[in-house]
C-alpha cells in the first residue's frame, strides 16, 4: 500500500465555472448581449436549441451556491466575469449593477473563507464589440485593457488571483477556424489574426495590471499531450504539428516571446509576419499559468484542415460522454513537459473533470435524501489528482486544483446535454444536489489529499 499522498502546504483546493454557463439572465440589470446570447439565439447553432437565458440561474441563486461551496469545504472558487454586464457596449459606459453583482459575489466568497480566482474572459465577448470586428480588430487589445482596468480598480485586493483569458486556443479554433463556437466563423485567414489579437489583449491586460494591481495574474490554456499512433515519420510530423498548434501556440509567445515555427507550416500564406513590438507586448511577466487538462490525443498523419492530423481512438480506452479518453498519465507527462519547456513558473490546474451520464433528476436514497451516484467521475478525479501528485513529486510547482465544474451547466453548443458538475442541477426545479463525487471531494479537501 503506497503511503497517502501529501500535497504541498497551501495547495488550493477549489472548483471552477464560467459566467455564461451558469448565470442565466444575460440581459438583466443593464447588461448588454454577448456573442453567446447572439449565437444561442441563432437557429441551428445549439443542440436542442438550448440557450444560456436561464442556465443554473446563478445570477439569482449565487448566495445559496456560495453557501453550498462552503458546506462542501471548497477553499477556492474560479469564476469568470461577463464583460457585457460591466461594459454593455464593450467600452465606455460602466453598468454599476453588473459590477455590483460580482463585487457582492466576491464579498460572499470571502465571508465564507473561499478565495476567488477571477477570469476576465471566458468566451462571452460583448456583441457590440463583435460588431466592430471583435478579435479580428487590433483595437481589441485596448478595449480588453479598458475592461480589465475597471475590474482591477473595483476588485483588486479582494481578488488576489486574476486570469486574463480562458483558453485562447478554443476561442480561435472553435470561434474562427471551425465555427462550432461563437462567433461561428470558418476562416484559415481569420484564425491567426484572432489568435494574435487575443495574445496582444492578454499582454495589454497584464501590463495594465502591473500599473494598478498588487497581486497575481496569469493566463489559462487548454493543453493536451499528443502521442504518435505509430513510429512512422509521418505520424511524428503530425504530432509535431498538433503539439505546436495546441500546446505551444499560446505558451510560446506568452513565455518565450515567439511562435513555434510549425504555425507557418500549418497556415502557410494565412500566417502573417507580426511586428516585433507585438511580441514585447505579449511576453509580459506572469505570476502563474493555469492549465486545463481533460484528455490526450493519440495522433496520426491524416487528411484534415488545416493540421493534416487525426486522432486514433484507443480500442481498450475508457471514454467520457464528450468522447475524451480518460488518460491520467497524460497530465503527469504534460506537467513535466511544461516544467522542462518553460521553467519553474507556478502552475494551477484551473480545470479538470469529466462528463459522464448523470440522470436529469436526482434519486432519493433509503433515508429520503436526494442522491446522485457518479462512481466514474470519482474514479476519473482520483486518478487525475494522483497524476498531479506524481508531477509534484517530480518537482513541478503545482499550487492548486480547480475541479471542472462546481455545477452542471451549459456545455456551450452542446447545451445541457453534458453534465460536468460535482453538484447536480435539476434544470426543471433548479434544485442543487451534491453528487457522490462532491462528497468524496469534500473528504479529499478535508484530508488535504491524503484521502484520495
Ligand atoms: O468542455 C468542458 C469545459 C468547458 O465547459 C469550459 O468552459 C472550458 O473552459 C473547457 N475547456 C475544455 C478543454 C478544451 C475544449 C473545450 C471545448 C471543446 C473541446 C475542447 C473543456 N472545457
Amino acid at each position: 500500500m503506497s503511503p497517502a499522498p501529501v500535497f504541498p502546504e497551501g495547495f488550493l483546493w477549489g472548483a471552477a465555472t464560467a459566467a455564461h454557463q451558469i448565470e442565466g439572465s444575460p440581459l438583466a440589470d443593464g447588461a448588454g448581449p454577448s456573442i453567446w446570447t447572439r449565437f444561442a439565439h441563432t437557429p441551428g447553432m445549439m443542440l436542442n436549441g438550448d440557450t444560456g437565458d436561464v442556465a443554473c440561474d446563478h445570477y439569482h441563486r449565487w448566495k445559496d451556491d456560495v453557501k453550498l461551496m462552503r458546506e462542501l469545504g471548497l477553499k477556492a472558487y474560479r469564476f469568470s466575469v461577463s464583460w457585457s454586464r460591466i461594459l454593455p457596449e464593450g467600452t465606455g459606459r460602466v453598468n454599476q449593477a453588473g459590477l455590483d453583482f460580482y463585487s457582492n459575489l466576491v464579498d460572499e466568497l470571502l465571508a465564507n473563507g473561499i478565495e476567488p480566482l477571477l477570469t476576465l474572459y471566458h468566451w462571452d465577448l460583448p456583441a457590440a464589440l463583435d460588431d466592430r470586428g471583435g478579435w479580428l480588430n487590433p483595437d481589441i487589445a485596448d478595449w480588453f485593457a479598458e475592461y480589465a482596468r475597471v475590474l482591477y480598480r473595483a476588485l483588486d485586493g479582494r481578488v488576489k488571483k486574476w486570469v486574463t483569458l480562458n483558453e485562447p486556443w478554443v476561442v480561435t479554433d472553435g470561434g474562427y477556424l471551425h465555427g462550432a463556437l461563437a462567433p461561428g466563423h470558418r476562416s484559415k485567414f481569420e484564425a491567426p489574426i484572432a489568435s494574435h489579437n487575443l495574445m496582444r489583449a492578454h499582454g495589454a491586460a497584464v501590463k495594465a495590471y502591473r500599473e494598478i494591481g498588487q497581486h497575481e495574474i496569469g493566463l489559462v490554456v487548454n493543453i493536451e499531450p499528443k502521442y504518435p499512433a505509430s513510429d512512422s515519420a509521418q505520424d511524428a510530423a503530425a504530432v509535431r504539428r498538433a503539439h505546436a498548434y495546441m500546446n505551444e501556440q499560446y505558451l510560446h509567445p506568452a513565455l518565450l516571446g515567439h511562435y513555434p515555427p510549425e504555425l507557418k507550416e500549418i497556415f502557410g500564406e494565412a500566417w502573417p509576419e507580426w511586428p516585433a513590438e507585438d511580441y514585447d507586448l505579449i511576453q509580459q511577466k506572469l505570476d502563474f499559468v493555469g492549465i486545463n487538462y481533460y484528455t490526450r490525443s493519440v495522433t496520426k498523419a491524416a487528411e484534415s484542415y488545416p493540421l493534416n492530423t487525426g486522432v486514433v481512438r484507443q480500442p481498450l480506452g475508457t471514454y467520457t460522454e464528450t468522447g475524451w479518453e480518460v488518460f491520467p498519465q497524460g497530465l503527469t507527462d504534460l506537467l513535466l513537459w511544461f516544467k522542462q519547456t518553460y521553467g519553474d513558473l507556478p502552475v494551477y490546474i484551473t480545470e479538470n473533470g469529466a462528463a459522464f451520464f448523470d440522470p436529469p433528476t436526482a434519486d432519493v436514497d433509503e433515508t429520503g435524501q436526494r442522491r446522485v451516484r457518479d462512481p466514474l467521475r470519482i474514479d476519473y478525479l482520483r486518478k487525475h489528482l494522483g497524476a498531479i501528485h506524481d508531477a509534484i513529486q517530480a518537482g513541478v510547482d503545482i499550487r492548486g486544483y480547480m475541479l471542472w465544474s462546481f455545477l452542471d451547466n451549459l456545455e456551450w453548443s452542446l447545451g445541457y446535454s453534458k453534465r460536468f458538475g460535482m453538484v447536480h442541477v435539476n434544470y426543471g426545479t433548479q434544485e442543487r444536489t451534491p453528487k457522490d463525487s462532491a462528497r468524496w471531494y469534500s473528504q479529499v479537501i478535508q484530508s488535504h489529499g491524503r484521502k484520495l
